[in-house]
């Protein structure tokens, strides 16, 4: 591509031209056939706005606050694992576009940098995403890091008790760089020539069993 990208798609063709396949795939993959997938595209795409016209527009403003935090616009950077498969930095990077377009990350539990590299990178307000495995000293042991380097919320993921059947990944046998959030807490070996990276660390060491009750107990103790 010739000239700078305008909008998300083109990005997507970019990326697709530069990024190894099995990362691309990662990235842009989802689970069986894909349904779910297709579908929240389309879901947005159902969406329209009502043009009302004649309305004094020369101020805008769309800003808006999350949990007390301001936002240049209503749109935060959701947690996406292993950013360092896209750019060197990883999530440094990310953070520091976040903090440059005034709005929040997000970052994710299965990070390439270590909460504190994203830390201090920036002044990006930062809240952390949250998976409870089977190890809850390693969930309760990052939750408090992200306390005292200054994450303001945590975001807790609940549609993940199992990994889906990410059927890219498992032709690919998907590698991925280490996620150094976890260094020094749990083993993140890979795989053994079967499957994909992520389904071998996915299936260790996710809590299956944990469910709402669970969480309001957790909560309680809080
Ligand atoms: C490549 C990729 C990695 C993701 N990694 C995580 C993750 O580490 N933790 C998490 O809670 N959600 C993760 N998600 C889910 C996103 O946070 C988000 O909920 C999901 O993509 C739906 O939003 P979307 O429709 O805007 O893509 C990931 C999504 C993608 C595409």
């Amino acid at each position: 591509m010739e000239q700078e990208p305008v909008n998300v798609s083109e990005f997507q063709k970019l990326a697709k031209q530069i990024l190894p396949k099995m990362y691309y795939d990662f990235i842009t993959g989802g689970a069986d056939d894909e349904y779910t997938l297709r579908e929240n595209i389309e879901a947005f795409r159902r969406i329209t706005f009502r043009p009302r016209v004649l309305v004094d527009v020369s101020r805008i403003n769309l800003s808006t606050t999350i949990l007390g935090h301001k936002i240049s616009v209503p749109i935060m950077l959701a947690p996406t694992a292993r950013h360092k498969i896209a750019h060197p930095e990883g999530e440094v990077a990310t953070a520091r576009a976040a903090a440059a377009c005034n709005t929040i990350m997000v970052l994710s539990f299965t990070s390439n940098c270590t909460l504190e590299e994203v830390a201090s990178s920036c002044d990006a307000v930062r809240f952390f995403q949250l998976y409870v495995l089977k190890r809850r000293d390693v969930s309760a042991h990052l939750v408090q890091r992200a306390e005292s380097n200054g994450y303001k919320a945590i975001v807790l993921t609940a549609d993940r008790p199992r990994l889906g059947q990410r059927e890219a990944d498992i032709k690919n046998r998907l590698l991925l760089p280490k996620v150094k959030i976890y260094e020094g807490l749990i083993s993140t070996k890979s795989h053994s020539g079967k499957g994909s990276d992520l389904e071998s660390i996915a299936s260790g060491i996710m809590d299956a069993s944990f469910t709402w009750k669970v969480l309001t107990i957790i909560q309680c103790i809080v």
